[in-house]
């Protein structure tokens, strides 16, 4: 076809598009190298997606008869430089040249692009890690041209040759037949213009360098170079010339086609060599030749032993487009049940998407690329791939005896498959297991962004469960973390409970300080201290650990194990000390059941210095568990329950606490009869007896029903003691405002001063004067920052 005549059309790139070119040619001026490594991946792209659809459109191969890549650079006598790097893949249609190279398809690119424009780090990362693909051709070329003919089809039965072409510093491209013809056959052919400041890319030894570092592994397809090189030969004419005319004739024997036996062969080498004794004269010829640039097998085919470390960072940044390096992988080989072989490398990530903790259950896996004999098959795999927590870790698995032709519905039916989640997860597990056992440094990196899935995993993956508890760390009262079969290694003679804490929010040393750990503490027994939601769900879930139950320690049911005395004499000290303090309880459980802030009052076993504490009841629910519950649905949903389950709580006091003492005593003396009581004396008592009650649930999490009213008594005791009049009123009158005056200041029209207009984040600064209780002035303080004093 002769597209010369066609007119070229002239399109403006997609807004999006040209801030993107700016910020690149702008910000990665030292990193220019990732553009080769860009183009590469983009020829890998359209090679995989040909052969994905020859499998069922195989006309689609016509047109040009390999797969591969190949690269030639090219100079003018003027010193102009050229790359020109050519794919056999699928091709561009000129409508499919316009979208794909004129507009960007991503999403959040807009707010992404305001936050790269604003990058003022010049290194480059952010732009780095979105994938400049395409447009990184800039960074090196004042002008690109793109020719590209789409691969035939039954849609598409006679795809024409078109060019898409663009230079660096315009807002537009052009899109026109190539006047060249169809000189591909198919696929897509890009020449870079190279600017002058980037020639040295037009040095065949700088593309080797940097296919070798970037793009070995990007792909299976071979990527060929162009190269020349000087080579000497025998300067056949000089020679002829300088050759006596009897030697000639022999030179003539000699080049004749070998006869058929082996005489002659040998007679005509001792020819040769005897000329070659005398020197022949060399000259310089150019030899042209295409030298294949990724020879290696692909890097799961080699001995794990020859792979270097860095080698398998590469080829997983390269792989999966991570910027960042993976923090551990797995390479084993293997044969599946259903007798298919195959080769794997298992990779966990060193961050987890963004994403994975909106839906930490979504059962997206799009990260195993399966592989059939070195071929791509696909990198869906379907919903059920893998079990839910693991659908972050990367995979490229190559099958021998799979068909190839397999389409991604029978795929999902074929045993293998099945078979692969088994094995994936299990080898995961191990890889895991085994950092856990083997470098210590490297696990704490890893629990720090996977630590919460394993307690999800165990959770949800009922099948792992124990492997993945046997992954999951806690703090405790005595050590920054420890899993449970090293909590267990630990554990008191007679110890048949695994004590844990939780209180969602707090840190482990806010929690070691808790009421409910003194005893346990002090007596140097280790408790679990659960701070994140996902702990107690964890817990409540997995409920014991080699057959040993967890006991939440703010919960009735704690036992040590070493109890000095029997269960029975236990009892019997319990009901003495009953017995002694029945006035106080009797007392304090009318209180505390009219305020409905426990439903008992009993005598505890777990208290050292603390006076009392709020314990749940077995039923009922912790602190954490009521935080958690009153933040959620849940409470609507089950109201009568969470009404039930909130009450079952019980006041424990402690018998050796003096205040405890003081109160008894107290309480003791209270005269028995009705004539002599002393309304206002009880009062007072009732009032230290709410604040001790008060003080006591918020010392075990919860929180009290109303503060202000908390705080009025707080005051009223607080008065007593210092002996200030408890009915002396504060000073509340305050100045009122002006009557009401509906007239508008007289310069409302004047123009707004300057600094009293908006702020970046629209709200309205201005200074105020803060007084002191003397009524001098402090300083001038924007309102703004006052209000963040008072939050
Ligand atoms: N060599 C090529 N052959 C066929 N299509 C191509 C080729 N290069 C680019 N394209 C098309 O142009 C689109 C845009 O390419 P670009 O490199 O800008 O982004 P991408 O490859 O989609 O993403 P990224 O490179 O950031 O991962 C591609 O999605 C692809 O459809």
């Amino acid at each position: 076809q002769d597209g010369s005549n066609a007119p070229k059309q002239r399109h403006a790139y997609q807004s999006d598009v040209a801030r993107l070119r700016k910020i690149v040619i702008n910000s990665l001026y030292s990193h220019r190298d990732v553009f080769l490594r860009e183009l590469i991946s983009n020829a890998n792209d359209a090679l995989e997606k040909l052969r994905l659809t020859s499998l069922t459109e195989p006309q689609v191969l016509s047109g040009a008869e390999n797969m591969n890549i190949t690269i030639k650079v090219e100079k003018d006598e003027q010193g102009n430089g050229r790359i020109i790097i050519r794919d056999t893949g699928i091709g561009m249609t000129p409508e499919e040249l316009s979208t794909n190279l004129g507009t960007l398809a991503k999403s959040g690119t807009s707010e992404f692009l305001s936050r790269a424009e604003s990058d003022t780090t010049g290194n480059g990362n952010l732009i780095g890690a979105f994938g400049l693909g395409f447009y990184s051709s800039f960074l090196v070329a004042d002008r690109v041209e793109v020719a590209s003919v789409a691969a035939k089809s039954s849609n598409n039965p006679n795809p024409a040759q078109y060019v898409f072409s663009s230079g660096a510093d315009e807002n537009s491209f052009e899109i026109f037949p190539d006047p060249r013809g169809n000189t591909l056959g198919r696929g897509t052919e890009i020449t870079l213009h190279l600017k002058p400041d980037a020639l040295e890319y037009g040095d065949t030894n700088t593309i080797i360098d940097l296919v070798n570092k970037h793009s070995s592994f990007s792909t299976s397809f071979p990527i060929y170079l162009y190269t020349t090189r000087m080579e000497m030969v025998p300067d056949e004419e000089a020679q002829t010339e300088a050759k006596p005319a009897e030697e000639k004739s022999e030179v003539e024997e000699a080049e004749k086609p070998a006869a058929d036996d082996d005489e002659a062969v040998v007679e005509d080498a001792e020819e040769k060599s005897a000329e070659e004794k005398r020197e022949p004269r060399l000259k310089p010829i150019t030899v042209e030749e295409w030298i294949q640039l990724n020879s290696q097998p692909p890097i799961w085919m080699r001995d794990p032993k020859a792979v270097t470390d860095e080698e398998y960072e590469t080829f997983y940044q390269a792989t999966f487009k991570d910027y960042e390096k993976p923090h551990a992988w797995y390479h084993f080989a293997g044969d599946s049940g259903s007798g298919v072989s195959f080769r794997a490398i298992i990779y966990v990530p060193s961050r987890l998407d963004d994403k994975y903790w909106q839906n930490p259950l979504e059962s997206v896996t799009k990260d195993i690329r399966l592989m059939v004999k070195r071929v791509f098959i696909t990198s869906d795999l379907g919903e059920e791939a893998l079990p839910k927590w693991a659908n972050w870790v990367k995979v490229v698995v190559d099958a021998e005896d799979l068909p190839l032709n397999v389409s991604r519905e029978t795929l999902q039916s074929t045993q293998f498959l099945k078979q692969l989640k088994g094995i994936i997860t299990k080898r995961l597990l191990q890889l895991l297991s085994r950092i856990r056992d083997e470098d210590p440094e490297k696990w704490d990196k890893v629990q720090e962004v996977y630590g919460n899935v394993f307690k999800l995993g165990a959770v949800e993956d009922f099948k792992n469960r124990e492997k993945l508890a046997s992954l999951v760390r806690f703090a405790t009262n005595q050590r920054n973390s420890t899993t449970l079969d090293e909590y267990l290694e630990n554990k008191k003679k007679g110890q048949s409970q695994i004590f844990y804490l939780a209180d969602m929010g707090k840190s482990p040393s806010e929690l070691a300080k808790s009421v409910f750990i003194e005893k346990l503490h002090a007596r140097g027994y280790e408790v679990l201290l659960l701070g994140d939601p996902l702990d107690e769900v964890f817990i409540t879930n997995i409920r014991r650990w080699k057959k040993i139950p967890f006991q939440d320690v703010a919960k009735a049911g704690l036992k040590f194990g070493d109890e000095d005395l029997s269960p029975e004499e236990e009892k019997e000290e319990q009901a003495l000390l009953t017995e002694k303090y029945k006035p106080l309880i009797e007392w304090l459980r009318k209180e505390v059941r009219v305020k409905g802030a426990a439903r008992d009052v009993v005598i505890s076993n777990r208290l050292v210095t603390s006076s009392c504490a709020i314990v749940a009841d077995e039923s009922g629910y912790t602190a954490n568990l009521e935080k958690l519950i009153s933040s959620s649905h849940a409470q609507q949903n089950h109201r009568h329950m969470w009404e039930f389950a909130k009450k079952q709580k019980v006041l424990e006091i402690n018998p050796r606490s003096p205040l405890i003492e003081g109160l008894l005593k107290r309480i003791e003396q209270l005269p028995e009869d009705e004539a002599e009581h002393d309304p206002e004396a009880e009062e007072e008592l009732r009032e230290v007896a709410t604040v001790l009650v008060d003080g006591a649930l918020v010392r075990s999490g919860f929180s009290v029903t109303d503060s202000n009213d908390f705080f009025t008594r707080v005051d009223r005791i607080l008065r007593r003691s210092l002996g200030v009049s408890e009915t002396a009123p504060t000073d509340t009158t305050v100045k009122p405002a002006p009557p009401v005056d509906p007239e508008l200041p007289e310069d409302a029209d004047a123009p707004e001063p300057e600094d009293d207009i908006v702020d970046g984040h629209g709200e309205i600064s201005w200074a105020v004067e803060e007084i002191d209780e003397f009524g001098n002035v402090v300083q001038d303080v924007p309102v703004e920052s006052k209000r963040h004093d008072e939050l």
